[in-house]
């Protein structure tokens, strides 16, 4: 039988922020695996170092001690540029400042997406209209920014994130800003992305409506994993 290969696989990382007398712990020795074609969640109390999981896996930040392995390469291997390649080619980032550019409208905010990620041209017409369509904001494209809602931008940025369908979304709290009826069409989306599209989504969540649509859910406590 061949053995699946996990998209991401932490091994013992383990993680201190700050340095002497003032230097705290906040991840113990993280193992975990993530399969293809999931829609995972990380849940813990505030500070339990579900953001920290998060920035790590997406190289934003490196482990004190331990590996990530992406696709079963070691992160830490990865020179700068050949991690800024990864997080732009292999990566959808949907976290809580959005990274929305304030001058351009909802569209170009996607299309700008698709340009980085290095889309062929001849796509983002397409692309940027299904992902608009997705999360229910066609009749807001001409829009800015500032024009819109909280939860409006945040599902800007979901947009931007999936329209490149990149190998791996990394979410942040993606639904914090979303009444629920709209943050359950949101995961649906997610889930038929996931399975359509060979695509893998780690979020963050504090929403128990949401944690019970998801594959999996992993609880960090005291700077572990906690297993059940
Ligand atoms: N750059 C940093 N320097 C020092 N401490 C940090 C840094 N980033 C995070 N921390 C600390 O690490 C701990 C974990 O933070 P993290 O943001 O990962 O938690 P979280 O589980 O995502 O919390 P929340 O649910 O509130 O978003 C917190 O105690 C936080 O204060």
């Amino acid at each position: 039988m061949e053995a699946i290969e996990a998209v991401i696989h932490m091994k013992e990382v383990e993680k201190f922020y700050g340095s002497g007398n003032r230097q705290v712990q906040v991840l113990k020795g993280i193992n975990l695996s993530i399969n293809e074609n999931q829609v995972i969640a990380l849940k813990g109390r505030s500070g339990s170092g579900k953001t920290t999981i998060l920035n790590l896996i997406g190289a934003l930040d490196r482990p004190t001690n331990g590996e990530i392995y992406f696709q079963g390469q070691p992160l830490s291997h990865l020179s700068e540029k050949q991690q800024s390649e990864y997080r732009r080619t292999k990566l959808g980032f949907i976290f809580q400042s959005h990274g929305l550019v304030p001058l351009m409208t909802v569209e170009e905010n996607i299309e700008f997406g698709l340009r980085v990620a290095g889309v062929p041209r001849g796509e983002w017409k397409i692309r940027v209209k299904d992902a608009i369509e997705l999360v229910g904001l066609t009749n807001r494209a001409k829009h800015r920014p500032f024009e819109l809602s909280g939860g409006e931008q945040q599902r800007v940025a979901i947009a931007r994130a999936i329209s490149v369908e990149a190998p791996l979304i990394l979410a942040d709290e993606p639904t914090a800003e979303l009444n629920s009826s709209m943050a359950f069409h949101i995961i649906q989306a997610f889930k038929g992305l996931v399975k359509t599209k060979n695509m893998t989504m780690i979020m963050t969540t504090h929403d128990p409506a949401v944690m019970e649509m998801l594959d999996k859910v992993y609880t960090l406590e005291d700077g572990r994993i906690e297993t059940i």
